[in-house]
């Protein structure tokens, strides 16, 4: 086997590697491959998750072949439905990096960061094509990782006039606003927190509705994060069947999205279509993007961690 210890790739080296201006193009071009459907560009199943019962969780395997790119990637994502108060985070990720030409692991290296940057820079993507041109507001709902990495790309991209966070726990939101900055508020409710709001990011661990359609403002964007077993919700019937409804994979979001297998929503494009132009973006409608995660942006953000890396190394 040609492997060396070289090519592990710890998670503080992908954070000092990965940033977002090089990432973003880097997934657009990615996500618009994807769309095309064409096998040279992108093979890229729907995931496979074997259930994690006693643990309440998942195994997700993301396989992805660019064979134009010669990228050969897979990443192992275990994600869990942890108890409330919890510690424990609800996902832990590795990506290996194949040679598609002999099969040898090229590098293997830490997940989270680049499932963290990448989910978040993704949402971003999906709100420069589908907030409104002068929004002002945003809002995130949920207060970890996802949350965190949301809130980096968000601000790093948009110049929002405010930010708004909510959490189960008042103090847990408090103290989340405050490790951010004394520009952001936290909010008692889900509803105070979003009425008025231009842009909406839902990454939370809720399987069961947290967002209604009816607080949220005619035109504002929602990309939902969370939520990615098919019995699992976000956002009510209300939302989804008011909303435009984009998705990274339609194959991913008929197979693996509760807010769209149980609303009965219909997906008008995915982001890739957007992105190539062969699907409208509807800005001045109420819309969401419903992420699931695909093993294509993991492919195309750790081949760019791998050519940092490499081009460090020498
Ligand atoms: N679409 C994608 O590509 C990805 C989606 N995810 C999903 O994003 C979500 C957030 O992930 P992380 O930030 O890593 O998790 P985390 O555990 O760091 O944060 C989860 C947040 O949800 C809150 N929460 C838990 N149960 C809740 C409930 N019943 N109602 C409201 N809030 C609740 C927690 O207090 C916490 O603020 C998860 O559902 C995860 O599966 C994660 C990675 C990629
Ligand atoms: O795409 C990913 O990575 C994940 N998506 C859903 C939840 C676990 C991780």
């Amino acid at each position: 086997m040609f492997f060396s210890l070289h090519s592990l790739i710890w998670e503080h080296e992908v954070c000092s590697l990965l940033k977002y201006g090089e990432l973003i193009p880097r997934l657009e071009t990615a996500l618009g491959k994807f769309s095309n459907r064409d096998s040279a560009e992108v093979i890229q199943p729907v995931r496979t998750t074997v259930p994690l019962q006693k643990h309440s969780g998942f195994l997700g395997v993301m396989p992805c072949y660019m064979e134009n790119e010669g990228i050969l990637c897979t990443k192992l994502v275990c994600f869990y439905k942890r108890p409330t108060g919890s510690t424990l985070p609800s996902t832990q990720a590795t990506v290996m990096l194949l040679d598609p030409e002999y099969g040898n692991v090229k590098a293997i290296m830490d997940g989270d960061v680049i499932t963290g940057m990448r989910t978040a820079a993704v949402s971003a993507i999906s709100a420069k094509l589908l907030m409104c041109p002068d929004a002002e507001i945003l809002t995130i709902l949920g207060t970890g990782k996802q949350a965190l990495s949301h809130y980096n790309v968000f601000t790093e991209v948009f110049s929002f006039k405010e930010v708004r966070v909510w959490s189960r726990s008042k103090d847990k939101a408090e103290a989340f606003a405050q490790s951010l900055g004394h520009h952001v508020t936290a909010c008692e409710s889900v509803e105070e927190a979003v009425r008025g709001a231009d842009v909406i990011v839902t990454v939370t661990r809720s399987t069961v509705p947290v967002l209604s359609g009816q607080w949220v403002k005619p035109g504002a964007h929602v990309a939902a994060v969370g939520a990615c077993r098919p019995d699992w919700r976000e956002l009510d019937d209300t939302l989804m069947k008011q909303a435009v409804v984009y998705v990274d994979s339609r194959e991913a979001a008929v197979t693996e999205s509760g807010d769209i297998i149980l609303s009965g929503a219909e997906v008008f494009a995915e982001m890739g279509e957007v992105i190539n132009g062969t699907k409208p973006a509807h800005r001045e409608k109420t819309t969401v993007f419903k992420s699931l995660g695909l093993g294509v942006e993991d492919a195309a953000s750790a081949q760019l961690v791998f050519d940092k890396w490499k081009s460090k190394a020498m």
